[in-house]
């Protein structure tokens, strides 16, 4: 079988996103992850299916590059936002997408040529109910939580944007062994559906530096739904502004807290292309 396919940047988190209106393409998770995989398919941090909506202007349906399904990606939906307006799949710059972590509200921003294009997204509320993340955690916030690694001891915060989070502070981000340390915590028993890590660096109260070990698809150059738990964290402990600049290695996302968190930055249309799918199993 051949389908089409669009790709897409947010801050460097790359994705593939296929039209599936009608309802027809159904991906097994080894063809997702055949499709992800860098050098050997298009290559890709996720992949995303535009499908109907019975609530929402729309609906997104989200697998990480393994071909594990997520309930949310910061930096997918500005992507998948961005295409479902190109291609007139919805009216008007303001519209709803429905995805497993509920509905998300967009806003497109443009200048007059369309040159300056900005998305906000209203990214809801941050979860701290311990098993609403889920972590397997007693007490009413699991914040600043300590763990033993070979690397050294390593105190969590945890949060859900929607997906699971660990918000770990850190000297310098460059210097620490987050190669290692990101998928130990990924699948620590503590997170039974495993976790996404995030190690933040604060420069001041309106910037942050951080970079993300995802679940299921390692390290990126960005991850927005990361980029929101590490202002909300840092935030709820006093350390940063409600209006925070992180900065990643694919880029800069501005979040803003409030009753709810917006998150906002860029997304690029990269290519198009059609690709044969390896059969199933
Ligand atoms: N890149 C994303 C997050 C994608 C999902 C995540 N890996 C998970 O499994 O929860 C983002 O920009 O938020």
């Amino acid at each position: 079988m051949k389908i089409n396919f669009s790709k897409y940047h947010g801050t460097g988190n790359d994705f593939i996103i296929i039209d599936n209106l009608e309802g027809e393409i159904l991906l097994q998770q080894n063809q997702i992850a055949f499709l992800c995989k860098r050098h050997f398919g298009i290559g890709s941090d996720g992949l995303m299916l535009v499908e109907k909506s019975k609530k929402s202007d729309v609906k997104m349906t989200y697998y990480n590059s393994d071909g594990t399904p997520a309930q949310m990606c910061g930096n997918g939906i500005r992507c998948f936002a961005k295409h479902v307006y190109d291609n007139g799949m919805i009216s008007g710059k303001n519209f709803s997408v429905e995805t497993p972590a509920g509905e998300k509200h967009i806003e497109i921003q443009t200048d007059e040529s369309e040159k300056a294009f900005l998305i906000s997204v209203n990214m809801g509320k941050a979860i701290f109910e311990p098993k609403e993340i889920p972590v397997v955690y007693e007490q009413e916030k699991a914040m600043d939580i300590p763990f033993k690694t070979p690397w050294g001891e390593v105190v969590i915060s945890a949060v859900s944007m929607g997906n699971p989070h660990a918000v770990i502070e850190v000297a310098d981000v460059d210097s620490y062994p987050y190669r290692e340390i990101g998928p130990f915590i990924e699948k620590l028993e503590f997170y039974p559906e495993g976790t996404n890590v995030n190690f933040a660096q604060i420069i001041d109260r309106k910037n942050v530096k951080a970079l993300t070990w995802e679940r299921g698809s390692g390290l990126t150059l960005a991850c927005g739904t990361g980029s929101c738990a590490v202002a909300v964290v840092l935030h709820k402990k006093g350390l940063v502004d409600k209006d925070v600049v992180i900065s990643i290695p694919g880029g800069r996302l501005k979040v803003q807290i409030d009753d709810t968190i917006t998150m906002t930055g860029p997304a690029v249309h990269v290519f198009d292309g059609q690709v044969q799918i390896p059969k199933e199993g």
